[in-house]
């Protein structure tokens, strides 16, 4: 089989993926009078519904989509640090989101996560060489001190961070600084997939090419996978390989970089799109979509995205739209191009 013929090798596989959260409050607060008769109702926020999705090693895959529609929380229920309230997450084929502490271990060491926040997410007490040290030593236990030092030493001199600066504490650090400490301590423990939740979107605009650049370069040498979240679309283009739309806790389309961006096919795409400035003149006009997000407490039926959808005719109202495979490699879910009328 040529290259270009063979499949992509899929890293994590997001299966049939549903996650809801309670959000009833405690015993009193559920308990309603309705019909003369109290009776106890349950409220949930329904964050993911039904997503599946592909990592391919070697890539990195962008999930886009507005504040709130579930892009984190895909990552961190790929990360173990939420249980699927439906679906499963598979790691190289072997399903991880069921696994106790023990057999999670060594899929800790291959996963690493990096934060919004480097405020928050380093610990205030400890020096930058011990924050470093301590999953090194983690996941090498048979390591020598002096095999734990030059690992520590070796990626704080990746990320542009003074191998001399060990002994100083977070604090002593800017944002910029602080978040290359974290992707520091990600790569720390030759990890081959890295989720970054927003990684730059707190950092100063003068700074965020500088980390995103480093990132980029750390794919590139040590043969990372990205599952990168973010709202911003000019940072998907030049940093991602695919990208996954998502609204109201569904994936509306998933395509190549380039392909999403020449050609958006989604209605909602094309809007989110549309919303991006450019400089050049043909670019399409804004598309104002009318109305607000619905709640995700109490989800439309149909296709979530019909109530502002200026194509959405009686059967997106009523039916879901699956994902179906388009001529780029991609996937789009929207009744409208299945049929040909977009
Ligand atoms: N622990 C929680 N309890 C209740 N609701 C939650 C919880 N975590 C997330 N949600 C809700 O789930 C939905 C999806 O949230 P999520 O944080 O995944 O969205 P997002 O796309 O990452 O948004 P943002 O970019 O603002 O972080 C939102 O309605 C959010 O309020």
């Amino acid at each position: 089989m040529s290259a270009e013929n063979q499949q992509p090798e899929s890293l994590v596989q997001i299966r049939d993926l549903y996650k809801k959260f309670n959000i009833s409050g405690d015993f009193l607060d559920q308990l309603k009078f309705k019909g003369g008769k109290i009776v106890r109702e349950q409220e949930y926020v329904h964050a993911i519904n039904g997503v599946n999705l592909d990592v391919h090693k070697g890539e990195a895959l962008c999930v886009v989509g507005e504040s709130g529609c579930g892009k984190s929380t895909v990552a961190r229920t790929v990360m173990g640090l939420l249980t699927p309230s439906k679906g499963n997450i598979s790691y190289r084929g072997e399903r991880i989101d069921n696994l106790e502490d023990k057999a999670l271990m060594p899929y800790r060491k291959k996963m690493q996560m990096i934060f919004q926040n480097p405020y928050a997410s380093l610990n205030p007490r400890m020096t930058i060489g011990q924050t470093l040290m301590e999953p090194v030593k983690l996941h090498n236990p048979t390591w020598t001190p002096t095999e734990i030092r030059d690992k520590v030493h070796e990626v704080m001199f990746s990320v542009g961070i003074d191998p001399s600066w060990g002994e100083r504490f977070a604090h002593e650090f800017s944002g910029g600084q602080r978040q290359r400490i974290s992707i520091a301590r990600a790569l720390a423990v030759d990890p081959e997939f890295i989720v970054a939740d927003e990684p730059i979107s707190a950092l100063d605009v003068s700074i965020q090419a500088q980390v995103l650049n480093l990132m980029m370069d750390a794919q590139e040498k040590r043969d990372l996978t990205y599952l990168f979240i973010t709202h911003d679309l000019s940072v998907v283009e030049h940093f991602g390989t695919r990208v996954a739309v998502m609204y109201l806790g569904s994936l509306c389309e998933l395509a190549p970089t380039k392909s999403l961006f020449a050609a958006p096919r989604h209605p909602y795409t094309q809007a989110l799109l549309s919303a991006i400035p450019r400089l050049e003149d043909d670019r399409p006009s804004h598309i104002k979509l009318q109305g607000e997000v619905p709640t995700p407490v109490n989800l439309p039926s149909g296709c979530v995205f019909h109530g502002r959808c200026p194509h959405a005719n009686d059967r997106c109202k009523q039916e879901i739209p699956m994902l179906i495979a388009t001529d780029d490699g991609g996937q789009v879910a929207c009744h409208g191009v299945e049929e040909g009328r977009l």
